[in-house]
């Protein structure tokens, strides 16, 4: 069964990997996603200049129905030097995902001035969506935000660069954010982060279930897979050819990467299951989604992509 996928002249032998933010915050974790015979890739934690410890806890939570998770982390990550020396060092044949969350346009530029500079041979995530730093809007809702930051980037930065996009709901926002996306050289878009500003109550205590920004967290897993399709296909439908698409959210059988690669995804990032099942998700994922596939008579995950139907 062919379960590739390309974007630019970076291959990956197997569709599936992380979402930045779960298991690949230390070098610990990321060694053990590239090590799984099921990955094709790995995405780094969202880097800051300078390492940062996060929100206060609890910060994470499963919903005791298995349906999805929410999280303030605050984004945590041991800072972009680490990450860049990670990277830097990292013998593998896997391509390397590098995400940048700068908490200002000025810092997103000088880390990818960095990265311009580097001799770091992979992919750049620009996450605009992180929904959990107290007082920080989300850059993917502010369209001329996202324009000027892509517009200042790709005035120097030749390496290949995507963005990681908050969900949309509105068909409107998704023409307008297109119409942006398309000025620009992007290598990828991925779509979508947790949507963000989601309650959770806890039954018994009747109080809400993470402290940061009294209960407000990040919604993933199960819960979002509507969102995350919609997103995939809208942005697929929209944005150019050579701008790739990673489908993430609400991945929890090979059903549900399936229907994103039905959709128009590209590669596919697993999350919430990812924190809940842990690295042998990855395995089961692949396993469910070969047997869909053989029993539907393909050979290649390009005889799915983007092949979803509407009823005429
Ligand atoms: O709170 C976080 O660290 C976080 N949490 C998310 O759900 N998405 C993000 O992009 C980030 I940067």
């Amino acid at each position: 069964m062919q379960l590739t996928a390309d974007i630019q002249n970076y291959h990956f032998n197997h569709i599936l990997l992380n979402a930045a933010g779960v298991m690949c915050q230390t070098s610990t974790e990321l060694d053990a996603v590239l090590a799984s015979e099921y990955t094709g890739a790995v995405v780094t934690k969202s880097a800051t200049p300078l390492v940062r410890p996060g929100n206060p806890a609890p910060r994470y939570y499963e919903l005791n129905n298995g349906l999805g998770t929410i999280n303030s982390m605050g984004l945590p990550n041991e800072g972009f030097d680490y990450y860049m020396n990670y990277v830097s060092a990292k013998e593998t044949y896997k391509p390397i995902f590098f995400s940048i969350a700068g908490l200002s346009k000025q810092e997103n530029i000088t880390m990818l001035h960095q990265l311009q500079d580097a001799d770091f041979d992979g992919l750049i995530e620009l996450n605009l969506s992180c929904p959990n730093v107290p007082g920080k809007p989300q850059t993917g809702y502010d369209f001329e935000a996202t324009e000027q930051i892509l517009t200042e980037a790709f005035a120097f930065f030749k390496k290949p660069l995507g963005v990681k996009l908050p969900p949309y709901f509105d068909i409107v926002h998704f023409d307008d954010i297109a119409a942006i996306l398309n000025k620009f050289p992007l290598a990828f878009v991925n779509t979508i982060n947790s949507i963000g500003n989601g309650l959770v109550i806890d039954q018994t205590t009747d109080t809400v279930v993470i402290k940061p920004k009294a209960g407000f967290g990040g919604i993933g897993g199960t819960l979002v897979k509507a969102t995350a399709l919609a997103n995939v296909r809208a942005l697929r439908d929209r944005l150019n050819t050579n701008i790739k698409i990673i489908g993430t959210g609400g991945v929890t059988t090979g059903r549900d990467v399936y229907d994103h690669i039905l959709c128009g995804a590209d590669l596919v990032e697993v999350g919430s299951q990812l924190a809940i099942e842990g690295i042998t998700v990855f395995e089961r994922l692949e396993k469910e989604l070969t047997e869909i596939l053989t029993k539907k008579g393909y050979h290649s995950l390009d005889d799915v992509r983007g092949q979803l139907k509407i009823i005429s």
